[in-house]
């Protein structure tokens, strides 16, 4: 396909999307079964036209002076593919299959509109009912912390040290040229391309089939590190989902010791027993999803236990840029419930002295030190472990260590990373230690 082609189907799609309110991926897969015709090629640019347009949608509609899908594709195709103008307009006419040519308007507004007196929410691409809590986390860098969360996300991988070590992975993926991710040691990474380029497959190698590596954003294996996870530690993972960080302190701990992995949803945990098979994990137990009761036997015996708690997800708006304008107040209330449940499920489990610790992928404070306080306040035998004898504590890179010990990371209670700070998604991370 042309791109006159891609840019029409990328209206299509964004229209779908909207009107529907069905997540990308979904309207994206329809698409391709629809158009049986179009290559890989093709489905990586749409895709990529679509989820850029998606991301920096407040900053285009600013530009673009309407916030259509016609408007915010042609931005995208602009503003973020760095198409000029005149080009756009050969691409248009030399294309059957192109959307109508540009009008006067959108070639004025594509030549010379900036963001000049936007505000931090449009410069930042986030929704405007969540500037309040943007500024509250990041003050004066609100709309640069926003925009780095409006990028592309790199590809990073985690060698599992249960069946590999970096040297054999970066030799088993040469072609694909990865790079050693800067603060995990444990960490690959494939740089994101621009326009219409597509991401490596990843999943299709055979490195991966073998258990060599998993696919995990830097800032998920850095805080499965800091949990703690060590050889012979009794853990218990209560919200696992599909295992990727029970996968992540199982290669920690080298197999010695248990991880006990649990979620009360059935279809999130239902993947983990073959991920954990190929990782070739021997100390996880997975305990049957729904009723905490399964857990009865760990009350009071746990050295760690890990919420990885449901949130927002604004952390990882780069890879999931359509929840960003989906996510609305009654879902931050729904979750905010969901981590005090998922906290209290978790108080009764570590031993004396042993740690909970608490991690989103939320960059909102009410989601991160705001559940921590409403913890502390029902629970007067746990106190906040430093969050820098957590960094001490840990397995980390030297480069690492040093950018945990920046102040600037460093919230009331934990530690928040972003793509601005750590160059991952936006977790959070603290931990509590019980009396
Ligand atoms: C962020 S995801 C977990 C991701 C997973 N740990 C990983 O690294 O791949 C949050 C999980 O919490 C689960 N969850 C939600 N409410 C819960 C609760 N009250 N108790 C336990 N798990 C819960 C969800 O089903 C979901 O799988």
């Amino acid at each position: 396909m042309k791109h006159g082609g891609i840019i029409a189907a990328a209206i299509d799609v964004l229209t779908d999307i909207e009107t529907h309110h069905r997540p990308a991926s979904e309207a994206l897969r329809d698409w391709g079964t629809s158009h049986r015709f179009a290559g890989s090629g093709d489905r990586a640019a749409l895709g990529s036209l679509v989820f850029d347009a998606l991301r920096r949608r407040a900053s285009i509609a600013w530009r673009m002076g309407e916030d259509t899908p016609r408007a915010l594709v042609l931005g995208a195709y602009r503003f973020v593919w760095d198409v000029n103008p005149d080009r756009l307009d050969v691409v248009l006419a030399s294309d059957r299959h192109s959307p109508q040519p540009l009008t006067d308007r959108e070639r004025v507004a594509l030549r010379t509109a900036t963001l000049e007196g936007a505000p931090d929410w449009v410069r930042g691409d986030y929704p405007e009912w969540l500037a309040p809590a943007f500024a509250q986390a990041f003050g004066g860098e609100a709309a640069a912390e926003g925009a780095a969360l409006a990028a592309r996300a790199p590809v990073d991988l985690r060698v599992n040290t249960l069946k590999a070590d970096r040297a054999k992975v970066v030799k088993a993926l040469a072609r694909l040229a990865p790079a050693q991710t800067p603060l995990s040691p444990v960490g690959l990474r494939l740089e994101p391309g621009s326009g219409p380029s597509r991401q490596p497959h990843v999943e299709a190698e055979a490195g991966y089939r073998k258990g060599w590596f998993e696919l995990q954003d830097e800032g998920s294996q850095l805080a499965a590190l800091l949990a703690g996870a060590a050889p012979g530690l009794q853990v218990a993972d209560i919200c696992a989902g599909a295992g990727g960080k029970t996968l992540a302190m199982a290669a920690a701990m080298q197999n010695k010791g248990q991880v006990y992995a649990w979620d009360s949803d059935r279809r999130r945990l239902a993947g983990i027993h073959e991920r954990l098979q190929r990782a070739g994990v021997r100390n996880a137990q997975v305990r049957e999803a729904g009723d905490p009761a399964v857990l009865g036997d760990l009350v009071g015996r746990m050295d760690v236990v890990l919420v990885d708690a449901p949130c927002t997800g604004t952390g990882v708006w780069r890879r999931r840029p359509d929840s960003k304008w989906r996510v609305g107040e009654t879902a931050l209330a729904m979750r905010l419930a969901e981590q005090d449940a998922t906290l209290a499920t978790a108080a009764p489990l570590p031993k004396p002295g042993g740690i909970l610790v608490y991690v989103t992928c939320s960059v909102l404070p009410v989601e991160n030190d705001g559940r921590i306080e409403a913890f502390l306040a029902g629970h007067p035998d746990f106190s906040v472990v430093p969050p820098l004898d957590l960094v001490a504590a840990a397995t980390l890179s030297d480069a690492g260590r040093a950018r945990f010990a920046d102040p600037s990371l460093a919230t009331r209670h934990g530690l928040q990373m972003t793509p601005r700070r750590t160059g991952t998604d936006g977790f959070y991370v603290a931990a509590l230690r019980r009396s």
